[in-house]
């Protein structure tokens, strides 16, 4: 269920039940002493198996968000369930079930991977010593690290450091995994190992909350999104409903254009427009194949045909109203 909010209007509870939810907030609320609200009244749901992507600009509150989630930092008001649990109170029993990268972990640079995760593992209170080596074990090899585990963190590229602080979040069976920003400051490279790796978590049956300010990102990893704006809420929802709302074009160049145009609107489809050396038209249901040959049976010269889908952006800028101003 796709849920669609003004900025300037109080959010409505998403519809999704909650049993089905690994995260559902209720007016989630955080104001600072100075008085500034970084979250306002912020109501997500979250499914359970999702890729969520949390979306905001830098500064729109996804990091309060989060931190609050986790019960790093008090809510001024709201309330929150993780994995079907009413935090804060069920967070002792629940924390060891979620994975979060956060502040990102800080290993030691003359030590291996696997010495660091030790290191990590120990510093854990919850953690089983006992069961340690074939845990750390685990989680080097979920994330690809298994060849380096021995290699000393320095001599880590910026992807395997990522997936290394991945892996601690990794050190035992988790059901929801928590990343904030887990590109921030990788190379491209760096960047496609991260985006696999978090897909291969969800295929496992982990749900992955990720946040991200950019745009690009979130839609190639993510099943779900949220977006927030000045700490609220501008819409969440599956990416496939978003896209189901956008308008499909089929553009052709041609010097034919008033004859191109013809054919377009004999074909039925809406929205034709013409002019400077092409003319086009919504899509609809029709074929583009379709279109193609009718355009060339209509004596049109066809130099070039291209379907536009409109970028998730695009597809944002359309339900709220506004551009998505991020960065990237
Ligand atoms: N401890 C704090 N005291 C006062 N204001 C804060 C505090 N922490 C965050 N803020 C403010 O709250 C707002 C939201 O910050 P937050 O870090 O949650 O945003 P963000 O979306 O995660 O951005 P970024 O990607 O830059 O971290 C910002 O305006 C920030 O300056």
């Amino acid at each position: 269920m796709l849920t669609v909010q003004e900025a300037t209007v109080p959010s409505t509870p998403p519809t999704s039940s909650a049993e089905d939810c690994s995260i559902v907030t209720r007016g989630l609320t955080k104001r600072f002493r100075g008085g500034q609200v970084a979250v306002d009244g912020l109501d997500l749901a979250v499914p359970r198996g999702a890729v969520f992507g949390f979306l905001g600009p830098n500064g729109s509150g996804k990091t309060t968000t989060i931190r609050m989630l986790l019960g790093l930092a008090a809510p001024s008001s709201g309330s929150w369930e993780l994995l079907g649990v009413s935090m804060p109170r069920g967070l002792p029993a629940v924390l060891s079930r979620v994975g979060a990268l956060v502040e990102g972990p800080s290993f030691y640079p003359y030590l291996s991977g696997e010495a660091n995760l030790r290191r990590y593992d120990a510093a854990d209170p919850a953690a089983d010593p006992r069961t340690a080596t074939a845990r750390i074990g685990l989680a080097l090899d979920r994330v690809g690290l298994t060849a380096a585990a021995r290699k000393r963190y320095r001599a880590y590229s910026l992807g395997m450091r990522q997936r290394l602080a991945i892996a601690a979040a990794l050190l035992g069976p988790r059901e929801l995994l928590v990343l904030d920003e887990p590109t921030n400051g990788l190379d491209p490279q760096g960047t496609r190992e991260v985006r696999a790796l978090v897909k291969e978590i969800a295929d496992e049956g982990t749900t992955v909350f990720v946040s991200s300010h950019l745009l690009a990102e979130i839609e190639q990893m993510c099943s779900h999104v949220a977006v927030m704006r000045a700490g609220r809420l501008v819409a969440q929802g599956p990416i496939a409903e978003l896209r189901a709302g956008e308008t499909v074009r089929i553009r052709v160049e041609t010097p034919d254009t008033a004859e191109a145009a013809a054919v377009l609107a004999a074909l039925g489809l809406r929205g034709v427009r013409s002019g400077d050396g092409e003319a086009g038209a919504e899509l609809g249901e029709e074929a583009p194949e379709r279109v193609c040959a009718a355009l060339v049976a209509g004596g049109v010269a066809v130099r070039g045909l291209a379907v536009q889908r409109p970028s998730l952006e695009d597809v944002f800028v359309g339900l709220t109203g506004e551009g998505f101003d991020v960065d990237g």
